[in-house]
Parts: structure tokens; sequence; C-alpha cells
């Protein structure tokens, strides 16, 4: 367990930076080229532990993966490329990993068991089961099907018609990512638009899906076809240091080729509702998926409410969003955010909890939580613990920009998870 010690001391953020590349494009990469056929090559994967844990099954489950530290190679054999492990699968932190790689392999004839860290095994994974046990799937969990440790019987499965009771791209993804194997027409349809990769990355490996607002059908089986993939920068790793720019007298920073994917782009509406000076250039696309540049400025800012639809546009981004709150006349209003409750932490709490340490004025509530506001008063310093989450970690790493005192963020090695270069890039920033 590392502590490391932030002390922003009130230094603008300035400069050029790239962040590094969206954690969700580089998970879906890994997999469509481990099932595609032919060749897959990846610029910009995110090299966080997240990645390289779906990065190590992959190698695990027998796939040909080369990387030169810069570029990874996949020679692809579509998905008879896959081999039954030997070992048990582990994937880390990552709930993305083991719940996408549930829907894969429930369809590939051989056994599976997934394991991760403390925290995987808190979260619920009945979510992926139920829909895949509804297609003939055979997987089974601790405590009725709920937890890990996981186990998969691989094998044949059936069409389905399946609605989501929440708004995740995970679930979706896992189902997706099952259907494509299965012979007919799986039909799926969610709450509320979630991030939307895979259905973009699948296009660009040549598949097919049919979308209808938030209904999609899959007909499978499918064949893919291995392709090149630009990762963009992660607009959620982007979001530290928007935020840290925004709060910080005297900043103006621009951050690179961000992926700004219209179902990621929460926080950008949720800015803009509150004053702040951010603005976009250079727009383009990457494999189907939007990119531009972000420039930030420091910015006298306004409370405001976010809810509904909005929620899983900005889900991750929360914990970022009440520091920000904290800077902004008034009072933000956060609801409909149960889904917070079951990520690497309760992000309800821990936000709440970590934030109270340093003087804020937060309270938590159901379904996410209230913030006053008290522009220009500064937060205190002292040890804060990130529970091992990352997005904690670095949430409490920008509080320390406005702290009369270091702020030392217990457990910062949590960081690694999604942004290995965080601290480096900041102490970079800071003029
Ligand atoms: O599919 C993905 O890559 C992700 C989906 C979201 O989770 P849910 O699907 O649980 O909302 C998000 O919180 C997570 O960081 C990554
Ligand atoms: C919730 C997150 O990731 P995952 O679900 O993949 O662990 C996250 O990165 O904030």
């Amino acid at each position: 367990m590392v502590d490391i010690s932030f002390f922003g001391n009130h230094k603008a953020l300035k400069g050029t930076l790239t962040v590094p590349g969206d954690k969700s494009i580089s998970h879906r990469s890994l997999i469509f080229g481990a099932i595609a056929n032919g060749t897959t090559v990846i610029k910009g994967l995110l090299r966080g532990d997240d990645c390289l844990h779906t990065l190590a099954c992959f190698k695990q489950l027998g796939v040909d993966i080369q990387d030169d530290g810069d570029t990874i190679t996949i020679h692809g054999n579509g998905l008879d490329g896959l081999n039954e492990s030997e070992r048990i699968l582990d994937v880390g932190n990552s709930g993305t990993t083991i719940r996408l790689l549930m829907g894969l392999l429930s369809a590939r004839p051989f056994y599976s068991v997934f394991i991760g860290d403390d925290s995987i095994h808190r979260r619920p994974m009945d979510r992926i089961i139920k829909p895949l046990e509804q297609m003939g799937g055979q997987l089974h969990g601790r405590k009725n099907n709920r937890y890990v440790p996981i186990t998969v019987v691989g094998q044949p499965l059936k069409p389905t018609e399946y609605t989501l009771p929440v708004a995740s791209a995970q679930i979706k993804s896992a189902i997706i990512l099952a259907a494509l194997q299965t012979k007919g027409v799986t039909k799926l349809t969610e709450p509320a638009k979630s991030r939307d990769h895979t259905e973009r990355m699948l296009k660009a490996f040549g598949g097919h899906i049919e979308i209808e607002g938030t209904t999609y059908l899959v007909e499978g089986p499918q064949n893919l076809t291995g392709t090149t993939i630009q990762v963009p920068g992660d607009i959620s790793s982007a979001a530290f240091f928007i935020v840290g720019g925004l709060i910080t007298p005297g900043s103006e920073l621009t951050i690179q080729s961000v992926g700004v994917n219209p179902t990621r782009i929460g926080l950008l509406k949720v800015l803009e509702a509150m004053g702040a000076d951010v603005t976009l250039s250079n727009e383009r696309e990457w494999n189907n998926e939007p990119v531009a540049d972000i420039i930030v400025r420091y910015s006298k800012l306004k409370g405001t409410t976010i809810s509904g639809d909005l929620i899983p546009q900005l889900i991750d981004e929360i914990p970022i969003i009440a520091l920000l709150a904290t800077q902004a006349d008034g009072e933000t209003v956060i609801k409909d955010a149960e889904e917070l409750k079951v990520k690497e932490t309760n992000r309800i709490d821990t936000t709440v909890d970590e934030l109270s340490k340093l003087g804020a004025d937060i309270r938590g509530t159901d379904d996410g939580m209230t913030i006053h506001g008290h522009p220009g008063k500064p937060l205190k310093g002292g040890h804060v613990h990130s529970y091992g989450d990352h997005r904690i970690g670095m949430m409490l790493a920008i509080a320390g920009q406005l702290s009369t005192e270091p702020v030392i963020v217990e457990e910062a090695e949590a960081i690694s998870v999604s942004f290995p270069s965080f601290e480096t890039k900041l102490k970079q920033s800071q003029s």
C-alpha cells in the first residue's frame, strides 16, 4: 500500500498534454482483435492494470499477442482461436474484463473460471449471469450466482429478447458478445443509452448490429476481420485535468486527442450548464469514434442538477464532478446515480466521506449526493483514503490543488488501474 502526497499549492495548470488511451475502447480492441480473423494492430492502447489483465486473459486463452512496447499486434484465428485456459483467469480490479469475457466465453466450448481482487469479489455478477442463463448459458457464482469466483461451462446458446434492468454498457456488451456466436437474432433494450463503443467497434471489425434508439438487434453467427485501431485519449482520465484547470486560478490547458463519443460527454454538458470555459477544437474521427482537443480555462462556476439519462454519460466522472461542485456558487444535486454503489467502491460513500474530511460541504443521498459550493474557499489537507479505487484516488489528488496542506492519498497505487502516468503529468502541468 503506497501513500502519495499531493500538494498543488494553488499552482495554475498550464500547457498541452495527452492522456492515456480510453479504457473502454482499449478493452474492446483486445477482445475484437482476439476473436477476429487476421491481424489487428492497436495503437495507443491504455497500459493500465485493467487492460493489462484483459491482455493477459487472452494470452492464457491461447491468442497470439505481440507487444513491442508501442503497438500491440494480435494474430487472430477467429473464435476458434480461443482455447481453454489451464489456469484461472484473474481480472484484477476490472469489472469490464470479467463481465465482457463472461459473455464471450459463455458460448465457447470449454470451461473457464474467473477471480479478481477484493473489490471484484464484492461487485454484482448476477446482472450478467441472468441474461446469459436466459440464452441457455451455464454460469455459476458464489452466493446464489451473484459473486466471483465465477465458473463458465461454455456451450451453444439460443437467441433471446432481454430488457436490461439498468443502462449498462457492460451488460449490453456481454450479451452482444454472446449473441455474435449464437444462431438467430438476439434483441436487447436498455432503459437509457449507455456507452456504445462495442457497437462502433463491431462495425470497424466488419460486424453488424441494428440499432433503433435503445434497442439493439444482433444476428449471429458473425465472422469478424482484423483491422487497425487507434485508441483516443480517455475523457474519463482527461476529466481530472479538466476539473483541475477549472478550479485553479490562472489555469489554461489543452488536452489533445480525447474521445468525445456522444455517449461519454455528459461531463461536457454539465460543464456548459455550470458556465465553464471549455471548448473543443480539431474535431475528427478514429475508427468510428469522434475525437477532439479540449481547451480548458479557469472559470467561475454555478451549481447545477445532474440526473436521469445524463447519468450513464458521466457515471465514472461523478467523484470529480463532486469536487468541482465544491467550488461552484450554490447547490449541485446529483440524483438517479444508484449505480455508483456497485463500482470499485461505493462511490457515493467514498466521495462524500473523503471530501468531508477535507472540509467540503457535501451530503450523501440514497441515489447520489448534494454539494454546497463555496467558491474560493480552500480545502483542508491531511490523510484521505482511495479505498483502492483509482477514480477516488485521482479526485483526492486534484483536491490537493486547493488545499492548505498536502493531501496524502492512501492506497494511491490504485491510480495505475486507468492512468499510470497521472502523478507525472499533474506535476508537469503545475506551473
Ligand atoms: O463498458 C465499459 O467499458 C464500462 C461501462 C461502465 O460500467 P457499467 O456498464 O456497469 O455502467 C463504466 O462505469 C465502466 O468504467 C466501463
Ligand atoms: C467502473 C469502472 O471500471 P470497471 O467497471 O471496468 O471496473 C471505472 O473505471 O470507473
